[in-house]
């Protein structure tokens, strides 16, 4: 299937307030997109806009050429024409069918024969873990099971396009983690185009070739997972991507303390002047710092073991600040340390990225 566009689309429930705001979006053929954003913020209209279960007010959206929605020309392909699979977080299962009878119906909608029914429905079933369940009724499964049975009835179809919104919701943390390799798993097996709506930044960063990361109804950047953790296009994405959050430090008019220590530090490399400087946890490191790296000394307040990581408090200056270790922290409260950072991200009054800093190669 070819990539699928959107251009210029805007939705509005009614009021004067846009759900969506003139969002340009390419979802390229077999990408894995997660739709990205805090609650409210426009994803699962988004989505159901793409699926044709919502009108946009402005704006197209098409596939290849063709065109499934168009305001200008009063065009609107209907959802069954569309050639897409849904699984919503509110997944309904038909309660008096059977478990695998809720996988099949689908396909005998589409006429699919018995054998090639039962089959296709079994290795969906597999594919989510629930076969041995097959011949239960939803009411006798858990919620998580129930959502993975609303996964397998969409995957036995085999649709080119997937739009999912949320579907790991219900699940504990094991099976998500589980369920996470499986849909890339499928997604790699499959081909097929996958839109997914996620508020949780991890789910993004670990199943997405794509993400598109939204705030109040607009598109706040579109890059790959790793691209956009490493060059967040303004603070909103910086604070948003990446747990624990990117500390921010603002510069302010008369910037001193830790804002003053970083901003010499920039002035001395590059002709910038930052309205904000971020730090993400795992890039302040402590120890003798590397040639041309900004140091300060600071004060340990808390060291938090979580088994495979070190999240320790310091007081840098004037302002406290979280660094992630991934090795062994042995300083306690009190201790003085050196901690140091190679990166840090800029941002203008406006929380847009200062791109002029990354060129001149000096936060590479
Ligand atoms: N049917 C509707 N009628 C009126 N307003 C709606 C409707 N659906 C959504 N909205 C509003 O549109 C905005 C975007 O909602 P949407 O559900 O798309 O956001 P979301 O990012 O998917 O949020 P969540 O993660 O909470 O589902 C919200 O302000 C919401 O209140």
């Amino acid at each position: 299937m070819p990539n699928i566009t959107l251009s210029g689309v805007a939705k509005s429930y009614g009021g004067h307030d846009y759900a969506v705001r003139n969002l340009d979006l390419t979802i390229p053929d077999g990408a894995f997109m997660c739709l990205l954003g805090p609650s409210g913020c426009g994803k699962t209209t988004t989505l159901r806009m793409i699926a044709g279960l919502e009108q946009p007010s402005a704006g197209t959206i098409a596939v290849g050429d063709r065109i499934l929605d168009s305001v200008e020309h009063g065009r609107y392909v209907p959802p069954e024409k569309r050639g897409m699979g849904l699984v919503f977080q509110n997944y309904a299962l038909w309660p008096h069918l059977s478990i695998r009878e809720n996988v099949e119906f689908g396909l005998r909608m589409r006429k699919v024969p018995g054998p090639e029914r039962r089959a296709r429905a079994e290795e969906a079933l597999r594919m989510v873990h629930v076969d041995a369940a097959m011949d239960r009724y939803p009411s006798q499964l858990s919620g998580g099971q129930q959502q993975r049975v609303a996964l397998a009835r969409m995957l036995a179809i085999n649709p080119e396009v997937l739009l999912l919104d949320e579907p790991l919701s219900n699940l504990d943390a094991q099976l998500r983690l589980e369920m996470r390799a499986e849909l890339k798993r499928i997604h790699e097996e499959s081909g097929a185009t996958i839109v997914f709506v996620t508020h949780d930044q991890l789910e993004a960063l670990t199943m997405a070739t794509d993400i598109a990361v939204m705030n109040q109804g607009e598109l706040q950047q579109l890059a790959a997972p790793m691209d956009m953790y490493d060059r967040p296009a303004n603070r909103f994405v910086a604070e948003f991507v990446g747990s624990p959050p990117m500390a921010i430090v603002d510069t302010g008019p008369e910037p001193g303390g830790l804002a003053g220590s970083l901003l010499r530090h920039v002035a001395a490399r590059a002709e910038c002047v930052p309205a904000a400087v971020g730090i993400r946890p795992e890039a302040l490191r402590f120890g003798p710092p590397p040639a041309g790296a900004w140091h300060e000394e600071a004060t340990v307040e808390a060291v938090l073991p979580a088994g495979s990581s070190w999240t320790v408090r310091l007081r840098i200056l004037d302002t406290d600040l979280y660094a992630v270790s991934y090795t062994p922290v042995d300083s306690a409260p009190g201790d003085t340390v050196t901690c140091w950072t190679e990166r840090m991200h800029l941002f203008d009054a406006d929380g847009a990225r200062i791109a002029a800093w990354d060129e001149a190669g000096v936060a590479a």
